[in-house]
């Protein structure tokens, strides 16, 4: 039995020995029973970084098994207080291993330190901390009641645990989103059973060591690696031991979890796709217009479900901008993480680039305007074996262009101009998704009413991505079931149950 999910830090320079990575279960690192392992890739240079152990139907159960048990003992006995301490140890211990984590995190998508350092990994502690703290402060309802005899009623509710919580989460930004659902479901005393990407199975494994030395009773955190249909993802999706599902990824994926999780009544999370909508008015702060729109279009290669693929300016600003925002787009460096001179990495996998270049394909087919970018950039030998592709800002093309319609999840835009507020809503509007829009104006009037009118779970108005964890956060339309953040996340989390008691 492997004693460590993760021998040693990621080290890009050096021929390293592949990483075995096993599930986590019980508290401890276990290969798969069938002996299934899967390779993981690096998106930088394509060489072999890990090996992973593939749960099959034998290690979900187990991990189920073990949640129940947990939940059903020492972690189910726990008082508030005493789960509350442990999950600010586990935030503790996130940052005492902060360096660990950024390695991890790097070697598995690629992406630069510095969105690490700066973004994901942080969130990652703060995740358990926020809940941890909502727990403890929030509030439940009481009401009296009359009753004929006088006397009277006192209802108050409790909130009780779900049960055990299947995780399923993405390769985007792993770390973030993963905790995102385990910080909240372990604060309201859940137990879990985290199925990450196969993509990504570096941080889930880490964070077990992480509950290990803090002293998180075994069975509370589980991880099964694998895929999705025919793995571990719908293995553990299917599982009737798991009470609730909640769901970061595609929207089909979500689709075909719905069906499963039908099975059994189990509620279920979604924070799925989008096709998001930056608006930028004539009138707005323009460098800080360009500078937002570039980050949310290109932002981890544009792999974030709340970035900007569709781009709307106002006509008297928008041939400015577009020269603005190629200028920004042509001026990124590509490179290693570890890279000081280099502020732009890699897609995830050769897959998902295959699946952005034929969409670049698709927009030069459809007519598009080719500002800047299209295709996969020159790299050094070292790096040509990665998973880069260009920057890619498109003009030109009809709002039924498939660039247009459909996520791409790839460092690209579309920009086209507009003439007035009406025809922007209308256009932001015409999209079965409703993730996130982002609103550039210094008109705030303009701001608070276009924001109330755009079909989206998140409008940010001068910014993008400013997250208070307190929110609601999820997605309106095909983007999403529910809403998670603050005390969102209870309502999924908790079973609310109320208490009469005659007086
Ligand atoms: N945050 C977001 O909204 C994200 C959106 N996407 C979109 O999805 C596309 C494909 O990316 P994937 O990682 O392949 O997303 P995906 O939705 O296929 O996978 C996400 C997770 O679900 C699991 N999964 C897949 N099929 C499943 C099934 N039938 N039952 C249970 N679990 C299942 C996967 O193994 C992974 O852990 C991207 O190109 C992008 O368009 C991807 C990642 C994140
Ligand atoms: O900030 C959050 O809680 C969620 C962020 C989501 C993404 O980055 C994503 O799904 O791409």
């Amino acid at each position: 039995m492997a004693q460590s999910s993760i021998s040693r830090a990621y080290d890009p320079s050096s021929e390293v020995e592949k990483r075995q990575i096993e599930n986590f279960i019980a508290g401890a690192f276990v290969p798969a029973a069938s002996g299934k392992r899967f390779e993981k890739r690096s998106p930088v240079d394509g060489r072999v970084i890990a090996s992973i152990a593939e749960a099959g139907h034998a290690e979900v159960d187990a991990a189920v098994g073990a949640a129940r048990a947990a939940l059903n003992g020492e972690w189910g006995r726990l008082t508030t207080d005493q789960r509350v301490d442990l999950l600010h140890g586990v935030a503790d211990e996130i940052t005492r291993r902060f360096d660990d984590f950024v390695a991890a995190e790097m070697a598995d998508t690629g992406q630069p330190r510095h969105v690490m350092t700066h973004a994901f990994i942080p969130r990652g502690a703060a995740n358990f901390k926020v809940f941890a703290d909502i727990i403890k402060n929030v509030p439940t309802e009481a009401f009296q009641m009359a009753t004929p005899d006088g006397r009277g009623a006192l209802n108050y509710a409790i909130r009780v645990p779900k049960g055990v919580i299947g995780v399923v989460c993405p390769w985007n930004a792993p770390f973030l989103l993963m905790t995102w659902k385990v910080g909240p479901a372990l604060a309201c005393g859940n137990t879990v059973v985290v199925k990450p990407s196969e993509e990504t199975p570096n941080t889930a494994a880490l964070l077990g060591e992480v509950m290990n030395t803090v002293g998180v009773p075994k069975g509370v955190y589980n991880v099964v690696h694998g895929f999705g249909p025919n793995s571990a993802g719908e293995f553990l999706t299917q599982h009737l031991g798991v009470d609730a599902i909640t769901f970061t990824g595609e929207t089909r994926t979500g689709a075909a979890i719905m069906k499963a999780a039908s099975e059994g009544m189990r509620d279920v999370s979604f924070e799925l796709g989008g096709k998001n909508a930056g608006l930028v008015f004539a009138d707005c702060d323009f460098d800080a217009a360009v500078d937002g729109i570039f980050r949310s279009a290109f932002l981890n290669s544009g792999q974030v479900c709340l970035g900007t693929e569709r781009v709307y300016v106002e006509r008297p600003i928008f041939e400015c901008f577009v020269s603005a925002l190629k200028e920004k787009a042509e001026a990124v460096t590509f490179g290693r993480p570890d890279d000081p001179s280099a502020d732009y990495g890699p897609l995830i996998s050769h897959e998902h680039r295959q699946k952005v270049l034929s969409y670049y394909k698709k927009a030069v087919e459809e007519g598009a305007t080719v500002v800047t970018g299209g295709g996969v950039p020159v790299m050094p030998e070292d790096l040509a074996e990665g998973a880069w592709v260009q920057p890619t800002i498109w003009t030109g093309l009809p709002e039924t262009a498939w660039v247009v319609r459909e996520e791409i999840f790839g460092p690209c835009c579309h920009i086209r101009p507009f003439d007035d507020e009406a025809e922007v809503i209308t256009l932001a509007n015409a999209t079965e998704y409703g993730l996130s829009t982002t609103i550039w104006t210094t008109n705030l009037s303009r701001a608070h009413r276009v924001a109330a009118r755009v079909d989206v779970g998140i409008a940010w108005v001068n910014s993008w991505f400013l997250r208070d964890l307190r929110t609601a956060f999820g997605g309106s339309k095909q983007s999403g079931i529910g809403r998670e953040g603050g005390v969102h996340s209870l309502e999924f989390y908790t079973e609310l149950r109320n208490v009469c008691v005659k007086l």
